[in-house]
């Protein structure tokens, strides 16, 4: 930052990529730099759930799983982490036995780092935490799109009369008007529901719907074009529930839901949104507990490169440095 070159990733021809510990792409740490353009942080908190636990494991597992990325991005001709400085700000300590507390935590460590100029890009946890981290990027953007890929609504309004949970974040962020309700999209929604009210409650919010069969039937480039004429230039957050992938491609989550999307499906998708003005981002929902052989936190950890590419060219672009770099 400041004029200097970014500080990018351990040199995998010098250094083994399997050893060390494991930050997001090899990257430094953020107290190694002093500040990012873009912060890389887990969130291990899966108290929300209403299945199977396990995603409080996502942040690291999706760290490992990001040892072999490498620094060139050919599907948008960037090299992320040489045209702004990405660093791994490490795991927000949320309280796992007090949501409302938990909740209140991630917000302000998300304030605390938004408050420093970064763009935030999540790993791990449940869905639960979109909440507070939509709070906190509203707090700065105002109203914000929200692109949100999940096999789930999310707009549910309570389970056993909770608040806060994995399933309820989208309707309370549309009840806190932290939302633009003009260009608000589910992505890959499948399987069954409580009932025909879900739709219909989750239209009246506002809600889009591309389902993973339109995803199937439209192909990738025609379903970005649409999203990204309706989002237009208004910030976006992206939240990725790495659910919204067929069980084949994320087996590894704690609400499975068959006929999902492919993980080229959803990597073509964000590419197609390069020129979105993309704030922070989110990648929940990893239970490594169900994965094999790294097939979720590969995905998932392909995904936050994707994002954070989006992210670091138009950090360039804004200086004006040109992103193919
Ligand atoms: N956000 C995720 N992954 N799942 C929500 C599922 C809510 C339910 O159990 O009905
Ligand atoms: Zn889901
Ligand atoms: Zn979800």
């Amino acid at each position: 930052m400041g004029g200097d070159r970014p500080r990018g990733p351990v040199d995998s021809s010098r250094v083994p990529r399997y050893a060390g510990p494991a930050t997001f792409a090899r990257l430094p740490r953020l107290d190694e730099v002093g500040a990012a353009d873009v912060a890389v942080v887990g969130v291990p908190f899966d108290s929300g759930v209403s299945y199977r636990p396990g995603a409080r494991f996502g942040g690291n597992a999706i760290r490992e799983a990001s040892r072999l990325l490498r620094p060139y991005n050919p599907a948008q001709d960037a090299s992320p982490f040489a045209l702004a400085q990405v660093a791994d700000a490490g795991d927000i300590a949320v309280n796992p036995f007090h949501i409302n507390e938990a909740v209140e935590t991630i917000e302000a460590a998300a304030d605390e780092l938004l408050g420093t100029g970064a763009r935030l890009m999540t790993l791990g946890g449940d869905h639960t935490i979109a909440l507070p981290l939509l709070r906190s990027v509203a707090k700065k953007h105002g109203p914000v799109a929200l692109l949100h890929f999940d096999a789930h609504l999310d707009t549910w309004d309570t389970y056993f009369g909770a608040e806060y949970t994995h399933g309820t974040p989208f309707r309370r962020a549309v009840e806190e008007g932290i939302l633009d309700t003009s260009a608000l999209s589910h992505v890959g929604t499948r399987g069954p529901l409580y009932g025909k009210q879900d739709l219909t409650d989750d239209e009246k919010m506002g809600f889009g719907i591309v389902t993973s069969a339109d995803v199937y039937r439209r192909g990738a480039d025609e379903v970005a074009d649409q999203l990204r004429q309706r989002i237009g230039d208004r910030p976006l957050y992206i939240s990725i529930d790495i659910d919204c992938l067929d069980p084949a491609h994320a087996p590894g989550t704690g609400t499975p839901e068959a006929g999902g999307m492919t993980s080229r499906e959803l990597l073509e998708i964000l590419r197609g949104l390069a020129s979105c003005n993309l704030v922070s981002a989110d990648v929940v929902e990893v239970a490594p507990a169900y994965d094999h052989a790294e097939i979720t936190s590969v995905a998932a950890s392909h995904t936050a490169y994707e994002l954070t590419t989006i992210m670091s060219r138009q950090i360039a672009a804004a200086r004006g440095v040109n992103a193919g770099a």
